[in-house]
């Protein structure tokens, strides 16, 4: 049995749109969703350690060791299993903390999904993405595995076919705070409800994001991303930002994107492509 993984990714996700169509007696609000799998995002190591101790690496600021959603998602599976073994944890993060790109739900998915595997914990899929939930809502999707539509607040999940094409994303340099972009006053919270048929083959330009007129008036180099990105597609934010998205067929239109940013007066954003993907890269690790 191997002690150690290295290079564990730990993908980004966007949200092809993203509804409010209710909220919960809790205040939790129902969303619906179409969660899409990049090819960019963090990455981390493992090495199990004999003495039961869980301990991160490596330095985060502004994210202390106790509440880090990897360590936690590690003190989780060890207690729900009872098991003696523990693990050093390396987490190199590029994405964004507060981007919408679920970062932090990524990192804890991929915990989940290499632990049960070194420590041989057995858990199935569906208690992983069950126990996932008690650390967020966006942490089920990335052990689901696959492209999914979700409803409820995230977790009811059904698999389904995106295109394949290239994203540009641009982090427009701020952070933005879901409870903050989800108790505004102004957010609209009646959408009607889609059905998983109604979504296109092509569906880049279907719906809407319902947090994004909030994330706007509270962020506006938000609103600034999302215009200047929409002279080349169909912009839009993903999740409760501050990420902003569009899709391109080819690589080499992202590439001209990118470029035309960093010629204009916006070149100080941070801007990258990634490739949509079908499967999450450590899917393999569970069965089906
Ligand atoms: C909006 C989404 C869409 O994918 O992603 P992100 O943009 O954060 O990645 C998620 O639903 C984010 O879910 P999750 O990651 O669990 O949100 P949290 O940070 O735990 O939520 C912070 C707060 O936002 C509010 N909240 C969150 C989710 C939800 N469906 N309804 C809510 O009202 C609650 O007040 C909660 O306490
Ligand atoms: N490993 C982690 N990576 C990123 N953020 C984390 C992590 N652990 C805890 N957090 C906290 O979760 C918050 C949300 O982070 P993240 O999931 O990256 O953003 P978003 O949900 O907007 O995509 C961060 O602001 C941070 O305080």
């Amino acid at each position: 049995m191997a002690t150690s993984l290295n290079d564990c990714p730990a993908p980004a996700k966007l949200n092809l749109f993203l509804h409010v169509t209710g909220r919960r007696e809790d205040g939790y609000h129902l969303l619906q969703t179409v969660f899409q799998l990049l090819d960019a995002g963090d990455s981390l190591d493992f090495t199990v350690r004999e003495d039961g101790v869980v301990a991160r690496r490596n330095d985060i600021p502004g994210v202390p060791q106790d509440s880090d959603l990897v360590v936690r998602a590690a003190r989780l599976l060890q207690a729900h299993r009872g098991t003696a073994l523990g693990a050093d944890i390396t987490v190199r993060k590029r994405l964004p903390m507060g981007g919408g790109l679920g970062g932090g739900s990524s990192d804890a998915a991929t915990t989940l999904i290499v632990l049960n595997h070194l420590w041989n914990t057995g858990l199935s899929r569906a208690e992983l993405m069950a126990l996932g939930l008690r650390l967020g809502a966006d942490v089920p999707f990335f052990i689901f595995g696959e492209n999914a539509f979700a409803e409820g607040v995230g977790e009811a999940l059904a698999p389904i076919r995106t295109p394949a094409c290239w994203y540009v994303v641009i982090e427009p340099g701020v952070a933005a705070p879901t409870a903050a972009i989800f108790s505004a006053p102004d957010l609209t919270r009646d959408t009607k409800a889609v059905r998983i048929t109604d979504f296109p083959e092509a569906p880049n330009a279907f719906g809407k994001n319902d947090l994004q007129v909030v994330a706007c008036r509270l962020f506006p180099p938000i609103a600034d991303a999302i215009e200047w990105l929409s002279q080349y597609g169909d912009a839009r934010m993903t999740g409760s930002g501050a990420c902003v998205f569009c899709a391109f067929e080819h690589e080499h239109d992202a590439d001209e994107v990118l470029a035309a940013m960093r010629r204009s007066r916006q070149a100080h954003w941070k801007a990258w492509k990634a490739k949509a993907i079908e499967r999450h890269p450590l899917s393999h690790l569970l069965e089906s």
